[in-house]
């Protein structure tokens, strides 16, 4: 990583892991009231591949242009009052879930499908469903049960699945322009 954060190289990847995520957003399942989206896959990848801080500024810029209307979270929905509503905890996890991911990506002796694995569930999953279903409960006035009975158990197979083929595209990535990947 240059010294420089915010050079030109990393305003264009963090733009365009932003996009991806819109994009992601759109290829839903829509069930109430969380939909099932590729958001958790982009959100993998954006942490091992860009690491912690051009990975969060990503996201956080992902975040304030949904805030200022932009309609690119799941299903097109946009604007302040998206971002506050019943799925508003996993989108602004999402900064602190990259940022956690990089951090440990940055920190790997070697990267391997295993710990890469590791690291987008933990991140990936653990922190975003931890904020998504406390968000969700409290926002959507649901007890605890219905909170992780909605919020987290329809997702956690198909999000397995996901921090493992993050880990296979990111591996891939690095393999093709080793010059990406993040170190400390
Ligand atoms: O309103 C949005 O755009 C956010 C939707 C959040 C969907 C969450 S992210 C974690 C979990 N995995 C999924 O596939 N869906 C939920």
């Amino acid at each position: 990583m240059s010294k420089r954060v915010l050079n030109v190289r990393n305003m264009v990847l963090a733009a365009m892991f932003a996009a991806l995520l819109a994009i992601g957003g759109q290829i839903r399942i829509p069930l109430e009231p969380v939909p099932i989206t590729l958001q958790t896959l982009v959100v993998m990848l954006t942490g091992s591949i860009l690491g912690a801080q051009i990975g969060a500024i990503s996201m956080m810029v992902f975040i304030l242009l949904v805030a200022f209307g932009a309609p690119i979270l799941s299903g097109g929905a946009g604007g302040l009052g998206a971002l506050l509503g019943p799925t508003g905890g996993y989108v602004l996890s999402w900064p602190l879930a990259v940022w956690v991911i990089g951090w440990l990506t940055e920190r790997a002796q070697q990267l391997r499908v295993w710990n890469l694995t590791l690291y987008h569930l933990l991140g990936g999953v653990l922190l975003v469903y931890a904020a998504g279903v406390t968000w969700l409960a409290y926002v959507a006035g649901l007890g605890w049960k219905v909170a992780v009975l909605q919020g987290a158990l329809p997702f956690i197979a198909g999000d397995v699945v996901k921090a493992v083929v993050a880990s296979i595209v990111t591996l891939g990535v690095i393999r093709a322009y080793p010059a990406i990947r993040p170190r400390k």
